[in-house]
């Protein structure tokens, strides 16, 4: 049986914000914008909420967290914005002290945190290479050793002597991830970082990781909102929640969680409920589902996957009716119309039996980036009576899948439909 490499026990972490604050020197500006944020929203808050004194406030970042890592263990960490991913890696990695809570970690920790913590910024690659070994406890000849393997996998040789400061952030990020990597750490914490890079890079980075736990058997813990590199990666995800475990299982299991409460019947009440509609109520919609390669319902989407959107109708004509024309529109977050499917594009006006009765639409390879969507369901008879039209009969979002195969989600906030095409030149 495996060793315990890392155990921890009842972790809490409680940060003192205080609202007259402006930056200050040992905070990062992501911290005090954050904590900005919170003090606003406090404003608004019922005065019961409120601290007596006003200008200090607790914040429980992570609570009540104890789990066990086997040596080996991959184990990606998985949440929302603000859910206290980065905490808990900054506590593993000796960056930030508990609050209260144990914990144990068996061998040396390299970890790459957010860009711009771990290097000296006017010490040139070189440098820094020696002195994050020397932090690790490496002496100078097995530095060395590693020194080749770090720059080659880094690609940053022409810039070796240069201040890392000048490094754009991608530069940055592979060396630094390179140096955590190859200085045999028998712990290896990555958050995020790796999004700053390309998809080649990524994978790259992805390969490496699982070596370093396959090959060396060390432990990696791996902090991602692509739900497709924690698939690929780990061997167990831990779904943290407003700072706490809510699930610590196998990465299809976490990730099922994390994406569980994202896609939603939009007003939360059933679409047979709904009254904001238009059409004469001939047929009308029942309900609405999203199924899955496997045929099960699910709650969210990833790009490049296979899925079935099912629309329950009940039919109050008492005989079959045909030439139906039932169209899906998706809306992006700016309320934009970024597909459309209907059945008279393609000949396929459907007969509907009278009574219940459900009407499929399969999509392969969802062509949508990372992003909310939500859907208008419409219905009629021929292009001359409409039957039902419901705006915003459900929400849904799309996130962490891998449309082309290469760990790239595409642009999201530059576009949200993805599309294979085949470069060459000549
Ligand atoms: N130094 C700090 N002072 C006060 N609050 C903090 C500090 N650092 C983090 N927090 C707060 O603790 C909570 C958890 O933050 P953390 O960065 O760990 O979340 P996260 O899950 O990593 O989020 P993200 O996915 O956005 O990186 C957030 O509400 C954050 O604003």
């Amino acid at each position: 049986m495996s060793e315990t490499a890392i155990r921890v026990e009842n972790l809490g972490k409680k940060y003192i914000i205080s609202h007259k604050q402006g930056l200050s020197s040992n905070k990062s500006l992501r911290e005090s914008i954050s904590n900005t944020v919170k003090s606003i929203g406090q404003k608004f808050l019922p005065s019961s909420t409120k601290e007596i004194n006003p200008s200090r406030e607790e914040f429980w970042a992570l609570q009540d967290i104890s789990f066990e890592i086997k040596q080996g263990d991959r184990v990606g960490v998985i949440g929302r914005n603000g859910a206290g991913k980065s905490t808990l890696l900054k506590i593993l990695s000796r960056v930030t002290e508990p609050t209260h809570g144990k914990i144990a970690i068996r061998g040396r920790v390299a970890s790459l945190l957010e860009v711009g913590t771990g290097f000296h910024q006017e010490l040139s690659g070189r440098e820094n290479i020696y002195l994050n070994g020397a932090i690790l406890g490496m002496g100078k000849e097995e530095i060395k050793r590693k020194f080749d393997e770090i720059i080659a996998f880094a690609e940053v040789e022409k810039f070796l002597d240069t201040p890392v400061k000048r490094y754009s952030s991608g530069m940055y990020v592979r060396l630094a991830f390179a140096v955590a990597a190859h200085l045999d750490p028998e712990v290896l914490i990555v958050d995020e970082v790796l999004a700053v890079g390309d998809a080649q890079f990524q994978k790259k980075c992805l390969g490496k990781m699982e070596d370093v736990s396959t090959k060396e058997g060390r432990t990696v813990i791996f902090v991602s909102h692509q739900m497709s590199a924690i698939e690929a990666l780990c061997s167990r995800a831990i779904l943290l929640q407003s700072g706490k475990v809510v699930l610590d299982s196998n990465p299809q299991e976490a990730i099922r969680g994390y994406l569980g409460n994202a896609y939603s019947l939009t007003k939360g009440i059933s679409l047979k409920e709904r009254t904001d509609r238009t059409g004469n109520g001939k047929v009308r919609f029942e309900s609405f589902r999203i199924i899955d390669e496997e045929g099960t319902e699910v709650t969210a989407l990833q790009s490049g996957k296979d899925y079935r959107f099912e629309l329950g109708y009940f039919n109050s004509l008492e005989k079959r009716t045909d030439n139906v024309v039932v169209s899906l529109d998706i809306f992006d977050e700016r309320n934009n119309r970024v597909m459309l499917f209907r059945t008279n594009f393609t000949n396929d006006n459907l007969s509907l039996n009278p009574g219940f009765g459900s009407i499929s639409c399969s999509i392969n390879k969802l062509p949508l980036a990372n992003g909310e969507y939500r859907f208008l369901l419409f219905m009629s008879y021929a292009d001359t009576e409409i039957f039902d039209w419901i705006e915003d009969a459900a929400s849904a979002r799309v996130d962490g899948g891998d449309f082309f195969g290469t760990g790239s989600i595409g642009l999201p906030t530059h576009c949200k439909l993805l599309s294979e095409v085949q470069w060459s030149n000549s």
